[in-house]
């Protein structure tokens, strides 16, 4: 096999995601999802494979040491054979974080793919960032994989990253293991992360195993299944000796392991039956009852251990292979749109005909790089591929599997494992079978929360050239990230999930493309909404001169209601007879739409708002298309302030760790900032974390206050949770400056 190295690799991936359905929600009912067993559909010795293999995603709020892992585990299996540290002083930067921009900032902005085999297993990961900002990369793994670990810091506890990302892992229903890490670090404590791990994420999480030692003195663990201790000798922790427990672990053994038996009987009868007749079971018992209690979601095993000082990892491997599902154990649905798009369910049989999901694109020198999970048959390679979305045929050239930036060429791949694939043009998300006419449910794609406007200095340089490109290939690598062009000022505005996203675009543009490029302030993006019905009644008539316009618009405005960051408008065609005739409807209804992206108050895209149509009148001579659409549009314009329309702002909710002695201080900032405080909890060592809801528009520059009111110590992230209507005050006030600012472009 030939093994190609990319460098320096930039990333791309495809437009066309919408927002719709995920692939199973979390409901006790599906729970019953995992009862089917590998054996039912590994009769064909093709399949015997992927019972050996696990798709897993590595998550966890930021800064938690999922780089650092994958580092130990890419080099425990054999895939690397040097470690190399996030920031470390070698100046190499961990194998995962191959962007020049994530080795110089030590955190992972995309998810990378690789491969590893352990013991006769082969386990596909992917790295994925933990930065909120970063979600859709998030999304994009959890899609497609099986199951994941949940990686935690193991002095800071639950943070906010974690409650996200365990929102998704739930969303998509992946089974997860949890790693509490940096055990080595003064504070350390995994009992207490485990009990927050139970009472803020209410996980059956349950240890099963503890460290042997802590910080600095961190050596070892037990092993609570098989009552063992494992010691991590040799340079990289590579030498792992068995040793029974010594005799002043035996009291933490026992009373953890009295725990974990406690926790596992109440999701499993086998196990609550035994321990009620006194039985006492064995290791194997208790592992197949943990498998099957961690597919159905009843039980997370919790592990313990440190990354960077090489404590754990192989255990962590092993409970990968044990606990978390091969994709036969998976159910994925896709819709048959040859039957009214009724959800059927694939088979991951290598024999069956093939189905696979494009979920992540790369633009590498080679051309598009698509990466590609296989549910269901065998993709060889110059096979030929039905692309359901755009209803056309394509041939697959080239199949690789991906290590980070470098990857090999193979000649297949068969349902269950990811790849890569060169020489097609598709979308992220495009669902690609044999001929079938079936498509896979979508990811939930985030509306962005803020916007930037950029500029050159060299006129007209935005849409074409280097920067034109660099956008064009953002917005098709990343849904979440939008340009337009403000049609008022010209100016170009990108979109995205927040201040470090935009950030980091505008440093590519400037590093790949070479392109000088000037920024605006960061604005919200804001929502325009109405709160009351109103009717109207307009004629728009213009019958002096040349050809006449003439068009007469009836009907009302009303509220409907909306959620999240979502877009909800509706027309509604309510005529009755033949005022305005079929062929003048699709006007009104394009009227509307022009005018929902850009409402009155500032230009901000309406949501909540249903226009209905009831009547109006023609003129036999000076009635058009443009003067329905017209008269809609105007019609809406009058009469919109007369709906108590209002304008909705992002709220974020924003949690903030600070040693406590700043407590006071911080939570008075926020008060100023407009924040309303949720709770304030004490952490695992003299750290406080304070959780608050505070408008988006309110936190510009909250990082530099937030250092310097902490001396440096203080660390802050935020997520979108809901749009809600600003003050009256507000309003007016951005209402006003929107005003002078579209005046003083007038001139
Ligand atoms: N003391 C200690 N530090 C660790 C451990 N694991 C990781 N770190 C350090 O924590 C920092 C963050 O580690 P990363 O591996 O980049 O964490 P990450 O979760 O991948 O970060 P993002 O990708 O930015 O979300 C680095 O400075 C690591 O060296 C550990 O077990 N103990």
């Amino acid at each position: 096999m030939m093994l190609r190295t990319l460098t320096p690799l930039s990333r791309s991936a495809g437009t066309g995601i919408t927002s719709r359905a995920p692939k199973t929600t979390f409901t006790p009912s599906n729970f019953v999802r995992f009862n089917a067993t590998a054996a039912d559909y590994s009769q064909s010795p093709k399949n015997a494979f992927q019972i050996k293999m696990r798709n897993v995603g590595i998550s966890a709020h930021i800064d938690s040491g999922k780089t650092t892992l994958t580092e130990r585990i890419l080099f425990y299996t054999g895939r690397i054979n040097q470690i190399h540290e996030v920031k470390g002083k070698d100046q190499v930067g961990a194998t995962m974080d191959f962007m020049d921009l994530e080795r110089e900032k030590g955190i992972t902005i995309q998810s990378a793919a690789t491969y590893a085999s352990w013991g006769d297993h082969r386990i596909n990961i992917i790295d994925t960032p933990g930065h909120v900002d970063f979600t859709i990369e998030v999304e994009r793994a959890l899609r497609v994989l099986d199951g994941a670990v949940l990686v935690m810091c193991g002095v800071s506890g639950v943070q906010s990253q974690t409650i996200t990302v365990d929102r998704q892992m739930r969303r998509y229903s992946v089974p997860r293991l949890v790693f509490i890490n940096k055990l080595d670090r003064a504070g350390g404590d995994p009992i207490k992360v485990t009990e927050q791990l139970k009472k803020r994420l209410g996980l059956n999480a349950t240890l099963i195993n503890i460290p042997m030692g802590k910080e600095s003195n961190l050596h070892g663990v037990i092993d609570l299944i098989h009552q063992k201790g494992y010691l991590f000798e040799g340079n990289n922790g590579e030498e792992i000796t068995e040793i029974n427990i010594p005799e002043d672990y035996q009291a933490a053994m026992k009373k953890y392991r009295g725990i974990m038996l406690d926790n596992l009987a109440m999701a499993n009868d086998e196990i609550a039956e035994m321990l009620m007749e006194e039985q006492v079971p064995t290791g194997e018992q208790l592992e197949a009852a943990i498998r099957k209690s961690t597919l159905n979601h009843t039980f997370t095993p919790v592990l313990t251990g440190s990354a960077l000082k090489n404590v754990g990892v192989q255990k962590l491997l092993d409970a990968v292979v044990k606990y978390l599902p091969n994709p036969m154990e998976s159910v994925n649905t896709a819709l048959n749109l040859s039957m009214g798009e009724k959800p059927v369910q694939l088979i991951s049989d290598a024999a069956a005909p093939f189905v696979g999901l494009a979920f992540k694109l790369e633009e590498t020198k080679f051309g598009q790089l698509t990466y590609m999970r296989a549910y269901s048959g065998t993709l060889t390679r110059a096979d030929s591929l039905y692309n359901v979305p755009e209803d056309k045929k394509v041939r697959v050239p080239r199949l690789v599997r991906m290590h980070a930036q470098s990857m090999e060429d193979i000649s297949e791949i068969k349902a269950g494992d990811i790849c890569g694939v060169f020489g097609m043009d598709c979308a992220t998300g495009t669902t690609f079978t044999a001929g079938q006419r079936i498509n896979m449910t979508s990811m939930h794609v985030p509306e962005p929360v803020l916007s930037l406007s950029i500029s050159t200095d060299k006129k007209g340089d935005t849409s074409t050239g280097p920067l034109g490109k660099a956008l064009a290939k953002f917005q098709k690598e990343d849904p979440t990230f939008r340009v337009h062009t403000d049609v008022q000022s010209g100016e170009t505005i990108i979109s995205g999930m927040g201040e470090l996203h935009l950030e980091i675009y505008v440093e590519r543009i400037r590093r790949e493309y070479g392109v000088k490029v000037n920024v605006g302030q960061p604005q919200v993006a804001y929502k325009e909404t109405i709160q009351s019905k109103a009717n109207y009644n307009y004629l728009h008539k213009k019958q002096t001169g040349g050809s006449g316009q003439y068009a007469k618009v009836i009907g009302y405005l009303e509220p409907i209601p909306f959620e999240g960051d979502k877009i909800n408008n509706e027309f509604v065609n309510a005529t009755t007879g033949n005022n305005i005739p079929p062929n003048y409807i699709p006007a009104c209804q394009k009227g509307f739409q022009e005018i929902s992206a850009k409402g009155p108050l500032l230009d901000m895209p309406l949501t909540g708002v249903r226009m209905v149509l009831e009547d109006g009148q023609t003129h036999p001579v000076d009635s058009s298309e443009l003067a329905f659409r017209t008269a809609t549009i105007n019609a809406f314009r009058e009469n919109f302030e007369n709906c108590d329309p209002v304008i909705l702002e992002p709220i974020m909710k924003v949690e903030i760790q600070i040693p406590t002695e700043f407590q006071g201080n911080v939570m008075g900032m926020l008060t100023k900032r407009k924040g309303v405080i949720d709770s304030t909890e004490q952490g695992t060592t003299d750290y406080t974390t304070i959780i608050a809801e505070v408008p988006l528009a309110q936190m510009f520059g909250y990082s530099t206050e937030l250092r310097s009111a902490t001396q440096g110590k203080g660390e802050f992230s935020m997520e979108y949770r809901r749009h809600d209507q600003v003050s009256p005050e507000i309003q007016m006030k951005l209402v006003e400056n929107h005003k002078k600012k579209k005046a003083a472009e007038a001139k």
